[in-house]
This record gives C-alpha cells, sequence and structure tokens, in this order.
C-alpha cells in the first residue's frame, strides 16, 4: 500500500475489520481488538501515529522476560573518552557458525539513551540464518534497516516487506517481526532512533515535489500465522535484551487499519536534485527522512543519500569540499564507490566523522577533480552512500574502536595533499 504516513486499512480475511467504529464487543473471526500507539494519545493529529490491530490473541500473552546474552548488541556508548579522530572500518564480516539477524547485529556507535527518548543507536548486522521460532520488537527506538548485501523477509505483525540493498525498512517502535534471509547472507546497517519518528523532510523553495516522494513509501498488506509452539519473543527494552516463552507466533493479526506501520522505499526512486550553476550544495538537499529535535531545524538524526548524479557545476570544485560540521556524520556505502574517496571506503564499510573533525575528499579525489574538465557533465553511476548525521556526537563502541576491521590508518588518505601555496612576490 502506497504512501508515506497514510491511514491504510488492510485484512487478510474479508469483514475483519470492524466498521464505524475500532472496538466492538466481539471483533469478526473471534479476534481480539488492540491498539498500538506509536505517538502521545495527545500528540496533534498531524503527528499523530496509531493503529488497531485485530488478531488471533492479544500481545499481552507470553511468559516472564529474562536477560539475553548477545553482547555485541547494546546501547553503551557515551561512557568513555571519544576520540576527535576522523574513523574507519572495512566491512563487518561475515560469521562462521549459524548467526541469525539479532544475533547479528554489531553496535559501532550512538549517543543520547532510550530513557531520553533522543538519539541514536548504531549498528551493524551480518548473519547467514534466518531467525527460526524467534520474534523481535525494540521498544526503545524505531529501525531503520539499510541492507548492503543479501534481500531479507521482514514478516511483521503488520505484514511482510521484502527489502534488498538499495531498498530500505523502517520497522516502528516496538511492531514484533522475524527476518528471513532471502539470499543466505545478509550484511547492512541499522539506525536505531530512539527520538521522534521519522519524516519527509520539508521541502521549501524545492516546492511540493522532488527528493524522496510520499508515494514511493510502501507499506505492507494484512498478513498473518496462526501457529503454536515453544517460540521466544525477543526484546530491547532501555537498552538491554531480553527473551521470554511465547506460545504462539505473534505475527497473528489478521487485519489492523492505521498510520503507525513499517514502511519501505527504494533509494533508486529519489529525486536527487543538485547544483545546475556552481558550488556543491550542503548534503542536506539529500535528506530522504528525519528525525526532529526539539530545536527547529537541528536533527536528532538526518538519513541522507548519496544516489547516482550528474555533475556540470561550473567553476567548482565539484566533490564534497573539506569541511568541519558541527553535526556528527556516520557513513556507510551501500553500492559502488563513494564520490568524495578514491580507495578505501568498501561497500559494506563505514565512517566517522564526529563534531568539528575535519574531512572531506582524499588526496587521490582532490588532485583529480582539481584538474577535471569543467566542460564536460561527469556522471556518477555506480554509488550508492548514505549518511546518518545527528546533532549530537557520536561516540563509538569499545569493540568499534577495538576492532581488527577498524582502518587504523585512515587519515593517511589526506597525508599525500601537497603544499600549493605560492605567496606573492
Ligand atoms: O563528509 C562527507 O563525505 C559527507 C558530505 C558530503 C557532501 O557532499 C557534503 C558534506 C558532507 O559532510
Ligand atoms: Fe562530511
Amino acid at each position: 500500500m502506497s504512501g508515506f504516513g497514510n491511514e491504510f486499512a488492510t485484512e487478510a480475511l474479508p469483514g475483519t475489520l470492524p466498521q464505524g467504529q475500532n472496538s466492538p464487543q466481539k471483533v469478526a473471526h473471534g479476534l481480539y481488538a488492540e491498539q498500538l500507539s506509536g505517538t502521545a494519545f495527545t500528540a496533534p493529529r498531524g503527528e499523530n501515529r496509531r493503529s488497531w490491530l485485530y488478531r488471533i490473541r492479544p500481545a499481552a500473552m507470553h511468559e516472564t522476560f529474562a536477560a539475553y546474552e548477545q553482547p555485541r548488541f547494546h546501547n553503551l556508548f557515551g561512557h568513555e573518552p571519544v576520540p576527535p579522530d576522523q574513523l574507519r572500518w572495512n566491512p563487518l564480516p561475515m560469521p562462521d557458525t549459524p548467526v541469525d539477524f539479532v544475533d547479528g547485529l554489531y553496535t559501532m556507535a550512538g549517543n543520547g539513551y532510550p530513557a531520553a527518548q533522543h538519539g541514536v543507536g548504531i549498528h551493524l548486522y551480518a548473519a547467514n540464518r534466518s531467525m527460526q521460532g524467534r520474534y523481535f520488537y525494540d521498544a526503545d527506538g524505531e529501525l531503520l534497516i539499510v541492507p548492503q548485501q543479501g534481500a531479507l523477509r521482514i514478516a511483521t505483525e503488520l505484514g511482510v516487506l521484502d527489502v534488498a540493498p538499495q531498498e530500505i525498512a523502517v520497522i516502528p517502535r516496538g511492531v514484533r517481526f522475524r527476518v528471513e534471509l532471502l539470499d543466505g547472507e545478509a550484511r547492512g546497517y541499522v539506525c536505531e532512533n530512539f527520538g521522534a519518528q521519522l519524516r519527509l523532510p520539508d521541502l521549501g523553495p524545492i516546492g511540493s515535489n522532488g527528493l524522496a516522494n510520499p508515494r514511493d513509501f510502501l507499506a505492507p498488506k494484512a498478513a498473518y500465522e496462526d501457529l503454536e509452539g515453544d517460540f521466544e519473543l525477543l526484546a530491547k527494552f532501555q537498552g538491554n535484551l531480553w527473551k521470554a516463552k511465547i506460545g504462539h507466533s505473534p505475527l497473528d493479526v489478521v487485519g489492523w487499519h492505521g498510520n503507525y506501520a513499517p514502511y519501505k522505499y527504494d533509494l533508486r526512486r529519489f529525486n536527487t536534485i543538485g547544483s545546475i550553476s556552481f558550488d556543491h550544495p550542503d548534503p542536506s538537499i539529500f535528506t530522504v527522512l528525519t528525525s526532529p529535535s526539539d530545536t527547529r531545524g537541528t536533527a536528532n538524526m538526518d538519513f541522507v543519500i548519496f544516489p547516482p548524479r550528474w555533475l556540470v557545476a561550473q567553476h567548482t570544485f565539484r566533490p564534497p569540499w573539506f569541511h568541519r560540521n558541527v553535526a556528527s556524520e556516520f557513513m556507510g556505502l551501500v553500492h559502488g564507490a563513494y564520490d568524495a574517496k578514491a580507495e578505501g571506503f568498501a561497500p559494506g564499510g563505514a565512517s566517522l566523522h564526529n563534531c568539528m573533525s575535519g574531512h572531506g575528499p582524499d588526496a587521490a579525489t582532490f588532485e583529480k577533480a582539481s584538474h577535471a574538465d569543467l566542460a564536460k557533465p561527469d556522471v556518477i553511476g555506480d554509488t550508492m552512500a548514505f549518511m546518518f548525521e545527528t546533532r549530537a556526537v557520536i561516540s563509538p563502541t569499545r569493540q568499534a574502536l577495538d576492532a581488527a576491521h577498524r582502518q587504523r590508518d585512515y587519515q593517511q588518505c589526506w597525508a599525500g595533499l601537497r603544499k600549493h601555496f605560492i605567496p606573492p612576490g
């Protein structure tokens, strides 16, 4: 079903949804009615998100939670000194034992914390088997999933989303799901957003169309499992992982209506807008989704992409310029090469340029772009990089700083920038 944040209504069995009310005395087909709220009951109408679920058993039915050990996935960041260094990593290695999506999550960095409802957790995943007999939900934040290798089938309470590299999925806070791997192995990035829900950015003078268009966001139709067995419900709550026994599949919603639902988006649908005169614009022009903070214009997190595009600007250094930014930038690469880095930033890799840390094109990129023939347009055809940009400093985790796949010589990519200064006279 198409449209960002729409009021959807969908049923896997005809006659499931009550007409003219949400909570009838008896629901059709012997189902239970349950409201899932994603914003305060009293949130302004334009921001209010909730859905009504008509399900075989209410979500309350499971046993007691106990701690679940997955030491690589957590929110333990911001407790030790953060080096102001530019940081970069090679791709997370694939596991050599069977590992599913939840066990394959690896926390790289983050800021804020779930209890304060601001900040993000930034994670990678590398998995080689589907979740079997277990389901997960995250009460700490919505999950923006950016696959880099291998398609995922994300079976959620509200229906099924198939998501391949160059597409993204967003699973709202609290929605239960299972991840199946459609290509045997899978790797990618996850932004766990503790703050305000992601929304489309305002377009200002761009006008009423462009960037990510609302109708390209797709929500699933209702689909349910009527399964009983010895299953496990995993939860992330206040930074910790929990597990409980559950005697049935929680993906048992036969019909739902509302505007709180998972969705997917194909990044190749992004209507990229850039300079047709001179100078490289700020990367905010490439914002797909934004999580606003309480300060106007200053996002908790912006999800920005660098998709294929034409470079036509004149008397200009065309790639990203050298810069220091008050915001902090965590980047990943889904596909191809990134235009600011000639080498070393591999698909599946990651970089982190924190508040005021100088960065920009590497020496090889600077050299090439300084001598490029600007009479000709240039096309960057084969690329899909992205950035999670946050107002608060992004603290890398201890495991990310100590990781074998961290590039300890990253700064050397700027070492070859020669002094060109010639004083007059
Ligand atoms: O640092 C980066 O590569 C991301 C980035 C890209 C760009 O085009 C302008 C600014 C910016 O931070
Ligand atoms: Fe940057």
